[in-house]
């Protein structure tokens, strides 16, 4: 009897619904299924016919708007050339990540539910809706709703009888295999670089360009409470255009202070150089990581230390852990009952992965590096406004950046990872750069430069219509007013 085989697909634009599939993913391998989790849009959309049981993980962002991971899944799956009965093989379930303060609450999540039916598949269940407006945060929701819906898959696709479940606290494989080598092997440094400009694409987050900082000013005054930098970037060679409106996302990097305190915690030297090797076929190899790479690069460029952990963290590393009284503490923020207690450990005084391993520090030396990237997140880029116009300033761009810092009942002021990061960038001390990228923003000016426009943009907001003026001086037009 072949072992039933389980789709998980996700669009994600902050990494909720990334994690709520894996999760899934976990789920399925410790119930023997076969699964499969991967990006909406890195998945070959004409397969679906073939497949028969997806569920479908999806966040809303925007206002009602598709994360940007699944836009082109979401451009097929409406054509209007599909057939009612395309995909009557598949018996589906969507899973949906938002927010009910929005007006378009979890919209993707039901758009997509709909659509599924018109095109004959059938659902399990009615789409869960998880809310980041709970007081337990969407697993309120999701917790319930997966119970059900594990009943009804094993019901529906039973296992072999000889494979029984993994139990939790039994570690799953880890994704790779970690083999640390003595010598850089002769790809030579050129493979360490982040990444390199290629002057016929335009950069990208598989490719960013490394723009080197000109300037980094404060423009707030020093007594104001807001630390805002006017920051501007040399795009100079790199193939990126953009108006008024377009967005730079940027790629931040841990300090490195909490990188070293991290490799010390761990017992890692930062300066060794390791391989990956994915531990089953089909797995891609971690976008943005070079190979060979070192422990440093991998921790201050990559995993999001600086990130508030999310349950499935506690639920690994409980796992992972060799010491009883921390297992045990580990198990009960992993547990359905311990949700409450881990919001206020965790979620309410926004303490990081780096500062939870410091207060397990005995099961924080025994992890394995094998498990480091299924246990710590990707760092996420950013996005910034454009704040200049490049009829203004030929070959660089600029961005307002407002300094994220405020204090919880923790002792240690919070920092936002990446606007910190920005500030702390000195390009009088010698070249910095800046892995970036720029896409469209949502944000549209008229076409014809003399339509006459009232902008408010309070604070950073201010930064688009900054770059618009600067596109109508530059244009010659007169009788612009900003105020502030
Ligand atoms: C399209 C778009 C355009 C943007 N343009 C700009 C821009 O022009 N300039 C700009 O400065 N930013 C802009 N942002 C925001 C920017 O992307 C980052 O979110 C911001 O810089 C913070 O990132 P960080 O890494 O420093 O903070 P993070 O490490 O991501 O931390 C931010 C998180 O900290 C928490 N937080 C922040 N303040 C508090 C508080 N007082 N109390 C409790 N929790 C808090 C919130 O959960 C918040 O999500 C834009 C965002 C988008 C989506
Ligand atoms: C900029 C932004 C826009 C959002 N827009 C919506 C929305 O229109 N409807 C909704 O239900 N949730 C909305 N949300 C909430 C997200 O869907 C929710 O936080 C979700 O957990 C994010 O999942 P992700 O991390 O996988 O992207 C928005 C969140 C952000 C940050």
């Amino acid at each position: 009897m072949q072992v039933p085989q389980l789709l998980v697909l996700f669009g994600s634009q902050t990494g909720t619904a990334q994690d709520e599939a894996e999760r899934l993913g976990r789920e399925a391998r410790r119930r023997r299924l076969g699964c499969r989790v991967q990006a909406l849009d890195s998945y070959a959309v004409a397969d679906l016919i073939r497949e028969p049981l997806v569920i479908f993980v999806c966040a809303t962002t925007g206002q009602g708007d598709p994360p940007d991971n699944m836009k082109n899944f979401w451009r097929f799956i409406f054509r209007k050339s599909l057939l009612s009965t395309s995909l009557c093989q598949m018996d589906f379930a969507v899973l949906g990540l938002g927010d009910s303060s929005y007006a378009k609450f979890n919209f993707v999540a039901k758009k997509l539910h709909r659509r599924l039916l018109q095109l004959g598949a059938s659902a399990l269940l009615p789409p869960c809706l998880g809310d980041d407006q709970h007081e337990l945060g969407p697993d309120a929701a999701i917790d319930p709703w997966l119970g059900d819906l594990w009943k009804k898959i094993m019901r529906l696709y039973p296992v072999p009888l000889d494979f029984p479940e993994i139990p939790l606290g039994i570690p799953l494989p880890s994704k790779f295999i970690f083999q640390f080598v003595q010598e850089v092997p002769s790809v030579g440094t050129e493979g360490l670089k982040l990444a390199s400009s290629d002057p016929q694409r335009p950069p990208s987050e598989l490719q960013p360009f490394l723009a080197p900082v000109i300037t980094n000013q404060r423009v707030t005054g020093p007594q104001h409470f807001q630390d805002v930098r006017l920051i501007e970037f040399d795009i100079t060679g790199s193939s990126i255009s953009y108006a008024a409106g377009d967005v730079v996302s940027i790629m931040p990097s841990n300090s490195e202070t909490h990188t070293q305190q991290f490799c010390r915690l761990l017992g890692l030297n930062p300066k060794q150089f390791f391989l990956l090797t994915p531990r089953e076929p089909g797995v891609p190899h971690p976008p943005g990581l070079p190979q060979p790479c070192t422990v440093s690069h991998l921790v201050s460029r990559y995993l999001d230390i600086a990130s508030v952990p999310r349950r499935s963290f506690f639920e690994l590393l409980a796992c992972l852990s060799p010491h009883g009284l921390e297992r045990e503490k580990l198990l009960e923020f992993s547990s359905a009952r311990g949700q409450e207690e881990l919001w206020e450990y965790c979620n309410r005084p926004r303490r990081t992965i780096l500062e939870v391993l410091c207060d397990f520090p005995h099961t924080a030396a025994a992890i394995p590096p094998d498990y480091l990237l299924d246990l710590i997140p990707r760092i996420r880029p950013r996005a910034f406004s454009i704040a200049s116009s490049l009829l203004a300033h030929p070959g660089r761009l600029q961005i307002l950046v407002a300094v994220v810092q405020y204090q919880t009942r923790l002792k240690e002021p919070r920092r936002g990872l990446c606007s910190s990061w920005l500030a702390s960038l000195n390009p009088e001390q010698g070249p910095v750069q800046v892995p970036l990228w720029v896409r469209p923003g949502s944000l549209m000016f008229p076409e014809t430069p003399d339509t006459p426009i009232i902008m408010v943009g309070p604070g950073t907001g201010v930064a688009p219509f900054r770059a618009a003026i600067q596109e109508r001086v530059a244009h010659s037009q007169t009788g612009l007013l900003l105020a502030d």
